[in-house]
């Protein structure tokens, strides 16, 4: 497989929740991959927390170091990448993603309430109606995330294992071997 992709970048796009951040490291580990998450990146560099950067400095500057990391990890290769849910929002960022192979962890909006029920790490979740928010954000996003490469349907039962397993699967489907002269 690793073979097959030739060192180009695995971005992983979708809800919070969706599994990112834990899918990504399990497909890094077995492509033999770096792993890195935009919102790490952040966060270490900022000295701040997502929560932090959200109050402290607005949604708007939030997203634009988004948009800084994204630039910058594009340079590299040989790299899955897990991204935070909104990297989708700005067209720009489309063009670095679309260096790499997009895949999309599209996860039933009543699994990633059951998973984010307790979480307080996602400002955009801090709302009266935690679930209906989720609802509109995955509708609105919805013809963004469709403009992944793959798209992966995750049911409650499969295991983070499970679903790299059927992202390194279904790559052959997208990736065409080069042919030898
Ligand atoms: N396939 C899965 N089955 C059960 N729980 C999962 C699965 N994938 C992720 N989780 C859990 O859901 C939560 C959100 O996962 P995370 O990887 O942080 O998602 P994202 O980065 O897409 O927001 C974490 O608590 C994680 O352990
Ligand atoms: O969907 C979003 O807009 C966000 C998703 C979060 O990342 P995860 O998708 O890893 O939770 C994080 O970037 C921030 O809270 C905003
Ligand atoms: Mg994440």
């Amino acid at each position: 497989m690793s073979s097959l992709l030739q060192g180009v970048n695995l971005y992983l796009i979708g809800m919070m929740g969706a599994g990112k951040t834990t899918v990504g490291q399990l497909l890094a580990k077995h492509l033999g991959y770096g792993f890195l998450d935009t919102d790490s990146v952040i966060t270490q560099s900022a000295g701040r927390s997502i929560n932090q950067l959200f109050a402290e400095e607005g949604e708007a500057a939030f997203r634009q170091l988004e948009s800084d990391v994204l630039a910058q990890v594009c340079a590299y290769t040989r790299l899955t990448i897990a991204t935070g849910g909104g990297i989708i929002l700005r067209t720009e960022n489309w063009s670095y993603l679309h260096h790499g192979l997009v895949v999309w962890l599209d996860v039933p909006v009543e699994l990633l309430y059951t998973r984010l029920a307790e979480d307080t790490t996602r400002p955009l979740l801090q709302d009266a109606d935690p679930q209906g928010k989720l609802r509109s954000l995955l509708e609105q996003r919805t013809p963004l995330y469709s403009q992944a490469d793959l798209k992966i349907t995750v049911r409650e039962e499969q295991t983070p294992e499970d679903i790299a397993n059927r992202v390194i699967e279904a790559i052959p489907s997208v990736l065409k071997p080069q042919v030898s002269q």
